[in-house]
């Protein structure tokens, strides 16, 4: 019945806003419910005016509030990962409690994201404010226990076998780590004091100790490996970073097994022509839907960055700070990433769903710019909402 109706609303829709003939075997079908029966994907290939096929996907629920835009973007699966508790707070003076860090995840949770980096099991000496992440995986573990209906995915930062030890003593809240890398030779000595050659070495014993894990632990669902390059475009030591040694970094983390590599701007000063440059070399080493983006706001272009990789490439995966919290210890002056706020907006104005809510989302930046002693927010977004609520006070 639900196929039935979407046919009948969906795809002459489809068909008339991007011109596409539907084949005479079109089909339209319910690709069903994936592991955790939250990702119901519906699909239709349709033969474009050039005699390609063109596959449309969306969300069940999407397609109940179809709106016509929707279907001017091919498989508009978006994912946003949240680094605010991790990317957001590292580089913060102020100790921020166990309690509050964990109150944070709860309202961005409650705002429906659903990937959530949460930490790092880095040397406290060299990031103190990330020195409780295992307080923070735990609890998340209990509360997941608890509550097994929990669809939140967590993931921590993971820079040796040491850090990959402590994080999976509390493996229960945790869904993926991350190893971090990155394209200049400098920005890697200084972040993780070892050349880039030296920090794969490591890489593939964290990797090999992981899959000895999950190999023991088939009762679980495998911890995944998730990769970052940092410096994609510059380098705060070295300047201008070539994008053929940023496509070189990615296959390597390719090769060591990551099921998915976020491209860092670390320093925030990419453009659309700089990125756009970046990311040719890229696709041609990993394809689009194993990248994400991963964008600095310094220069106000973060926005205008992911536009580029969402339109002219296909990459779907956007990482986001609520608040547009964040730097790196190791880039001094860089300010923080792109505002999720900010991407969420500026998607669903697009017609593509985040299944984020909104006014949520801003309440959740609202409540950590109060507990760092009432910073600004970051967000345009969270600002705009502000203004309109005071002015209507
Ligand atoms: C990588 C290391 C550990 C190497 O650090 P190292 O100094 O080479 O390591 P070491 O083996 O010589 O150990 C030094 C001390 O750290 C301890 N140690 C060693 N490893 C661990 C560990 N895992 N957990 C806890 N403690 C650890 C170790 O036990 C020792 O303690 P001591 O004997 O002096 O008391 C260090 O350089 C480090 O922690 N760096 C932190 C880097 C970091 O967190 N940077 C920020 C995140 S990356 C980022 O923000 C960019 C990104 C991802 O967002 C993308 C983008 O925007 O570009």
């Amino acid at each position: 019945m639900y196929a039935s109706k979407t046919s009948r609303l969906v795809i002459p829709t489809i068909c008339r806003l991007s011109r596409v003939t539907v084949r005479a075997t079109a089909h339209l079908q319910c690709c069903g419910v994936s592991k955790g029966g939250t990702r119901r994907l519906c699909s239709v290939s349709l033969l474009n005016e050039s005699g390609t096929e063109d596959r449309f996907m969306w969300r069940r629920t999407v397609a109940r509030t179809f709106s016509t835009r929707q279907s001017l973007y091919p498989c508009p699966d978006i994912k946003i990962v949240e680094v605010g508790p991790r990317d957001g707070l590292q580089n913060e003076t102020q100790l921020i409690p166990v309690e509050q860090k964990l109150h944070l995840i709860h309202r961005l949770q409650k705002a429906g994201i659903g990937n959530l980096e949460v930490g790092a099991f880095v040397s406290p000496k060299w990031v103190p404010q990330m020195a409780d992440s295992d307080k923070i995986v735990q609890q998340l573990g209990k509360e997941r226990q608890l509550d097994p209906s929990t669809k939140s995915k967590y993931s921590v930062l993971v820079p040796n076998q040491r850090g990959l030890e402590s994080a999976l003593e509390h493996h229960q809240g945790i869904d993926e780590i991350s190893i971090f890398a990155a394209a200049s030779e400098s920005f890697s000595q200084r972040n993780i004091n070892s050349t880039i050659q030296e920090s794969m070495e490591r890489f593939k014993d964290v990797i090999q100790h992981l899959k000895d894990f999950n190999d023991a632990n088939d009762t679980r669902s495998p911890v995944r490996v998730r990769g970052y390059v940092s410096t994609v475009i510059t380098c705060p030591y070295q300047g201008s970073i070539a994008p053929t040694q940023v496509a070189k970094v990615v296959e390597l983390l390719r090769d060591l097994g990551c099921y998915e590599i976020s491209l860092g701007d670390t320093t925030g000063v990419g453009t659309p022509g700089t990125v756009k440059n970046m990311l040719q070399e890229v696709v041609n080493v990993v394809p689009a839907d194993q990248l994400a983006m991963h964008f600095h706001d310094t220069y106000g272009q973060a926005l205008a960055n992911i536009l580029v990789g969402l339109e002219q490439f296909s990459i779907h995966t956007i990482d986001s700070s609520v608040a547009g919290l964040g730097g790196c210890p190791y880039a001094e002056g860089a300010s923080g990433n792109v505002a999720t706020e900010d991407v969420v907006y500026m998607l669903e104005g697009m017609g593509l769903s985040t299944g984020i809510n909104l006014p949520t989302l801003v309440e959740a930046g609202e409540y950590i710019c109060q507990v760092l002693n009432n910073r600004r927010n970051g967000s345009k977004v969270a600002l705009a909402y502000k203004g309109k609520e005071n002015c209507s006070k």
